[in-house]
């Protein structure tokens, strides 16, 4: 089995409403970079990495003399070839292996004729729970514009009916923390039974974390997610302010995971199959942290079928999943998956038993999402639309203004 050659294509997906955070904003479509790997009798093992255009696409091209011949089974080798720690430092290539890693377990577990998560030890459970993921978002075409508490909570509730979430995640941080705090208090008392949580993505000072997390304790919370940026801000949080923290942010890495369980610095860490290199390195940090008894989460980075395939197969195989999973998932209209998006049951997406990643991809959808990418482009994460000139600085004091529901011009 070796990988004769690899393909790429930028697509955009859009969104049912812009998406506000504490960063900038999803401006009305995700853009993903799919990447797909083909083997040498012809089969194609697909992956997906976020953002993209033409560099992002040269950057995964230029990577085609270290595959050509390489078994997609060798997945330790791939590692190594695309992620030398001394080249790290000149081109990160973390996401791009990220890439070419899922795509190569697609490709060998086809070949195979096993599911990605029989490569990765095998499935100790068959569907994965996901939280109802809550933004606030900007109105577009009859859907958004839910700033205040009661029109979260509509949202949500429809989420809720929708999907049957039992858990709520709020995007905090885009807003003052006091109307986080009351939007989310709102939340709260909505679903008194329903977990809910609260990530303003580490933009509020070590200060405003403790003021908040004290205000937000009687609640049924999972966990405090990212309330403050660095490990000892985390740590100073998790001291000051009863509720377990979590962290995507500040434990990305082996070295930060290692000093954050020597020194005690966070409660859980949600795993992303990109952000830590590949799928595999993720189930390796998770079994690093169930040696230490700390709960895994899954982390969601704004995903296409493909990349949510990769988190149902980690979800799958992490003992101490003990959270439900974070998607952007539901936020998108369509995917360019054969027969569409991946269904919800009771808060849950089934784990693919398909061989590979056991997903699908539509070369119909892909062109057709190719297509809508060369219209519409890619858009500046880090900037809000609304704000045209605003940029965060942390501690961010510069929030953005809740009567403003909507955007002027199309997006
Ligand atoms: O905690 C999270 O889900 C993220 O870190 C994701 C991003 O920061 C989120 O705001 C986004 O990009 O939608």
């Amino acid at each position: 089995m070796s990988i004769a050659d690899i393909k790429v294509t930028t697509v955009a997906v859009p969104l049912e409403a812009p998406l506000r955070h504490s960063a900038g904003a999803h401006w009305g479509r995700f853009v993903r970079t799919i990447i797909e790997v083909i083997g040498d009798d012809g089969l194609s093992g697909w992956g997906e990495l976020g953002g993209g255009g033409e560099s992002a696409e040269t950057a995964v091209l230029s990577m085609l003399p270290y595959l050509k011949g390489h078994d997609p089974l060798n997945l330790e080798q791939l590692r190594w070839k695309i992620m030398n720690p001394t080249a790290t430092l000149y081109n990160n290539r973390l996401q791009i292996h990220a890439a070419l890693e899922m795509a190569c377990l697609d490709l060998a577990g086809k070949r195979l004729g096993v599911p990605a998560h029989a490569l990765l030890g095998g499935a100790i459970r068959d569907r994965v729970e996901f939280a109802s993921y809550l933004f606030y978002r900007y109105e577009h075409d009859g859907a958004g514009g839910e700033t205040m508490p009661d029109e979260i909570v509509a949202h949500a509730k429809a989420l809720r009916d929708a999907y049957g979430f039992r858990t709520h995640k709020l995007k905090g941080g885009h807003f003052a923390p006091d109307h986080d705090v009351e939007v989310f208090a709102a939340l709260a008392d909505a679903f008194p039974k329903d977990g809910v949580r609260l990530d303003p993505n580490g933009v509020w000072s070590v200060e405003e974390a403790i003021r908040v997390g004290r205000a937000i304790a009687p609640f049924n919370n999972d966990y405090f997610e990212d309330p403050t940026w660095g490990l000892d801000g985390m740590r100073r949080v998790r001291e000051g302010q009863p509720i377990p923290t979590a962290t995507n942010m500040v434990v990305v890495n082996f070295e930060q995971l290692a000093q954050c369980i020597r020194h005690d610095l966070v409660d859980v860490i949600l795993l992303d199959t990109t952000f830590w290199g590949g799928l595999r390195q993720t189930v390796k940090a998770g079994q690093v942290m169930e040696t230490f008894q700390r709960s895994a989460a899954v982390h969601s980075s704004g995903e296409l079928g493909i990349q949510l395939a990769s988190m149902l197969h980690l979800g799958a195989v992490l003992p101490n999943l003990n959270f439900a999973a974070d998607a952007h998932y539901h936020h998108l209209k369509d995917d360019i998956l054969t027969g569409g998006k991946l269904l919800y049951r009771d808060g849950c997406i089934d784990v693919p038993t398909g061989p590979g990643l056991g997903v699908e991809v539509s070369r119909e959808k892909l062109a057709q999402y190719a297509e809508y990418f060369r219209e519409a482009g890619g858009y500046t994460y880090d900037r809000d639309p609304g704000r045209p000139n605003w940029f965060s600085i942390w501690p961010e004091r510069n929030y953005a203004d809740p009567k403003v529901k909507s955007l002027p011009g199309v997006f």
